[in-house]
């Protein structure tokens, strides 16, 4: 291995007990609000086709325009305690939130740049109010940062003169600035969540990068931060350059989720989803694929299923209220939520061979482990293939009518499972007891008899 400097300084998984917090939680939103969520998408008549909150560097936008938007900032509509409360309804244990988007809009009042809510319309912090709100309904959370920042002067992508060394020299001052500010007025927050960070200036900045999450770390011990935030002192992202991951869980999977076990190698890792195919702020106009909340409860239980968490994304509009979409999916998951909830939080990887009907859950540190099926197979029949030692100790289902009979031994430490040939409008839940013995199959003959 290299000699690193500012690689990983830690070798698998935290273990304290706010990490262990964060690995239960499984469920997050995240809240992607900002002055993009005014043109939504849209200019002059014209519909932008990328992601919304990207649409300042639509050639079709004046970025004088979209600068003065926050002259237009008044969500009068936004009530934090209502966006707590749905949030809680859903099952999400944890929120992020933008506090500052790659347009560098602050959310907040900071006292270290003029381009923030202050200068709304508005005039009062959207931050405060909102964790107090979400913290008030049990809900952590975790601020978005974006190392981007298309407002400041002394932001640069790359550093191609000495002057650009200099000025970004104060723009780094001016970061560790707002990170400060932001957990000296929100200290109940559990962590950050960086983006904004692929450019070269950041990139070749490996040793700051480090010192920053050092520092936070010192000033606000136990924080959460994931692998974007930083480089090495060659330039590798995420992983440093001996492949070892950087920071706290791999926050890599944006859009999409690991496939297999062997594709997390063991590290704490977090997917963010969008609900439309790619838009995080409000874009009036969705296009392409919009995602049914089925689909957003299996790759919810695919990434607990792999020892992941999952972020589903919402973007309010610019009076502060959810569109219809989102409201629905909220209110969707909230109803599987609250009859299958158990399968989720504190669940990881099983460890079981995958079947094809869905995805296996084990409640972590415990025997039990949770079937969600998604694909209900025309035999009507689940296979169930233990590891060796395991024996299958008692099945059950989370709703009724869902499993009839018992399971029926086929094989070595391998089952079929009859279901009750209900058509079944959502994924459902089979809970297996397992038990480690030395026998095989020594479980359900005993039931059986
Ligand atoms: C979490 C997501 N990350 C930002 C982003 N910008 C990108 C530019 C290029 C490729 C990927 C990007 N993700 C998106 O704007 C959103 O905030």
């Amino acid at each position: 291995t290299l000699p690193l400097e500012h690689g990983a300084h830690r070798i698998g998984n935290r273990t304290d007990a706010d990490m262990a917090r964060w690995r239960s939680q499984r469920l997050g939103q995240f809240i992607h609000w900002g002055l993009y969520a005014i043109p939504g998408g849209e200019w002059k008549g014209k519909t932008y086709n990328g992601a919304a909150e990207w649409i300042r560097s639509w050639k079709e936008m004046p970025q004088q325009e979209y600068d003065n938007l926050y002259k237009q900032f008044n969500p009068v509509n936004y009530q934090p305690e209502e966006w707590a409360q749905q949030a809680n309804d859903m099952g999400a244990k944890y929120m992020i939130i933008t506090t500052k988007h790659h347009d560098g809009f602050c959310l907040w009042p900071s006292k270290y740049s003029k381009y923030s809510v202050a200068a709304s319309p508005w005039k009062k912090d959207i931050i405060g109010p909102m964790v107090d709100a979400y913290n008030k309904k049990g809900i952590d959370v975790y601020l978005y940062f974006s190392i981007i920042d298309w407002n400041q002067p002394d932001w640069r992508a790359a550093l191609k003169t000495p002057a650009d060394s200099i000025a970004y020299q104060r723009f780094k001052v001016f970061v560790k600035n707002q990170l400060t500010e932001l957990l000296q007025r929100y200290p109940t927050v559990k962590g950050f969540w960086f983006d904004g960070t692929w450019d070269d200036s950041w990139k070749n900045d490996g040793s700051f990068s480090d010192e920053l999450e050092q520092y936070l770390q010192r000033l606000h011990p136990g924080l959460i931060i994931g692998s974007r935030l930083r480089a090495d002192e060659k330039g590798a992202r995420h992983f440093d350059s001996n492949g070892r991951l950087m920071g706290d869980y791999e926050q890599g999977w944006e859009r999409k989720l690991p496939e297999k076990s062997a594709d997390v190698h063991g590290n704490d890792w977090e997917g963010v989803m969008t609900i439309p195919e790619n838009q995080w702020g409000y874009n009036a106009r969705w296009a392409g694929h919009i995602k049914s909340s089925n689909e957003l409860i299996e790759m919810l239980v695919k990434s607990a299923s792999l020892g992941g968490n999952f972020v589903i994304n919402f973007g309010p509009k610019s009076d502060g209220t959810f569109r219809t979409e989102e409201v629905q999916r909220m209110q969707e998951i909230s109803r599987w939520m609250k009859i299958n909830g158990s399968a989720i939080y504190g669940g990881t990887d099983a460890g079981f061979a995958k079947q094809d009907w869905g995805y296996y859950i084990r409640k972590s540190g415990t025997d039990s482990v949770y079937m969600v099926v998604c694909n209900v197979p025309v035999s009507g029949q689940l296979r169930v293939k233990l590891p060796a030692q395991t024996t299958l100790v008692n099945v059950t289902s989370l709703e009724k009518n869902i499993i009839s009979g018992t399971p029926e031994l086929i094989g070595k430490n391998e089952y079929f499972i009859h279901l009750d040939h209900k058509n079944q409008d959502a994924p459902f839940v089979i809970l297996l007891q397992t038990s480690k013995d030395s026998r095989d199959n020594s479980g359900f003959e005993k039931a059986k008899t």
